[in-house]
């Protein structure tokens, strides 16, 4: 719902990783407004979520999100491209500490940290629904197992 090209509800976040970082970009219009010209919170907090989750990828450690904080530094205006940077804080045996931006410039507009918990793929089977397929190596190189 957050980037998912298949997805044409999708908040249209496009995301790329550099060394250990995701970095990143979005565009919100009218269709995710809270107040008339400003971004809903809440589209801010599922663009933070999945943001931080994109750290994943990088960190080779498949996870949830146990919990999450995102601080609202400045109003998030629709019609402005902001930048998206987050990456991994810490990692302490199963948990991991991501941290990530939201800025407008130079102007921080959200800023989120989160506790991730590494997990095995199997986790996601359970919803009885076939996982993509390159979802079958992740975590592979993770250097401690869930
Ligand atoms: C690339 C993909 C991007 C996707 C981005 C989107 C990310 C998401 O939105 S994920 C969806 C939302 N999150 C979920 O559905 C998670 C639901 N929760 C769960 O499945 C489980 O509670 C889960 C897996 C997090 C933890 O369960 P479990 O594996 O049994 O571990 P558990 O033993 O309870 O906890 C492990 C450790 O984490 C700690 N912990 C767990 N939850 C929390 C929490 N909410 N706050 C603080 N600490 C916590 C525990 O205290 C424990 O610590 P310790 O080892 O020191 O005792």
């Amino acid at each position: 719902m957050v980037c998912g090209t298949a997805n044409s509800a999708n908040l249209g976040v496009t995301v790329h990783v550099e060394d250990d970082r995701v970095l990143g970009t979005v565009l919100l219009d009218t269709r995710h407004a809270g107040a008339p010209g400003f971004a809903h919170g809440g589209a801010l907090a599922a663009i933070m979520d999945d943001l931080l989750g994109q750290v994943l990828i990088p960190l080779d450690r498949p996870g949830v999100t146990a919990t999450m904080t995102v601080d609202f530094h400045a109003p998030a205006l629709l019609g402005r491209t902001m930048d998206l940077e987050a990456w991994c804080e810490r990692v302490d045996g199963r948990k991991l500490h991501m941290r990530g931006e939201i800025r407008d410039g130079e102007t921080v507009v959200a800023s989120g940290s989160a506790l991730f918990i590494h997990v095995d793929v199997s986790h996601w089977e359970t919803s009885g629904h076939a996982l993509p397929p390159h979802w079958a190596g992740w975590g592979a190189t993770a250097d401690s197992k869930p």
